[in-house]
């Protein structure tokens, strides 16, 4: 059974693309710039790039926003803040944080996929305070703790 996500267009976004999945099995839903006009991202800049959608997905999921490949080898755009994390429980506009470490400025224009969304369960967690926490092997051990071969 899927998850049943609605989305929702906010208004004057009527004729921006649903995210879409650009292959059967693909991970993600590629989303698209709602910019109103076109935006020139310098080099080292980054931006808040509206998506012109909004959701409500069920309690128990989220949404992830990650960067494309493509733009990242080719331009050097990212996302920021990846993978950026939608709530279930936000309702407001879904934008993409996008920076270019690319060398070159990049224009980012209406209706061009600039990110994709996974959607992931969340697992429902409380936390337990406690004075001494379970022993392990590793114990306090980390940061390249091991070596590097
Ligand atoms: O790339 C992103 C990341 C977040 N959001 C929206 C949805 C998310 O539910 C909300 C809050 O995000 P987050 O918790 O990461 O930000 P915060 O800085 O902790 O803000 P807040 O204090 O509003 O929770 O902002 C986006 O639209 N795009």
């Amino acid at each position: 059974m899927p998850y049943y996500v609605e989305i929702n267009k906010l208004a004057g976004n009527e004729d921006i693309e649903l995210p879409r999945k650009m292959s059967e099995l693909a991970s993600g839903f590629d989303l698209y710039a709602a910019v109103t006009e076109d935006v020139v991202l310098e080099p080292g800049k980054r931006c808040l790039i509206p998506t012109g959608l909004a959701l409500a997905m069920p309690a128990g999921l989220e949404a992830q926003i990650r960067p494309r490949s493509g733009l990242a080898y080719k331009h050097g755009i990212t996302c920021l803040n990846t993978p950026g994390t939608i709530d279930a429980d936000y309702r407001g506009e879904i934008k993409v944080l996008l920076i270019n470490l690319g060398d070159d400025p990049f224009t980012i224009v209406r209706n061009e996929r600039i990110a994709q969304m996974v959607f992931q369960e969340v697992p429902q967690v409380e936390l337990k305070q406690v004075e001494v926490l379970s022993e392990t092997v590793r114990g306090s051990g980390g940061f390249g703790h091991t070596g590097r071969k």
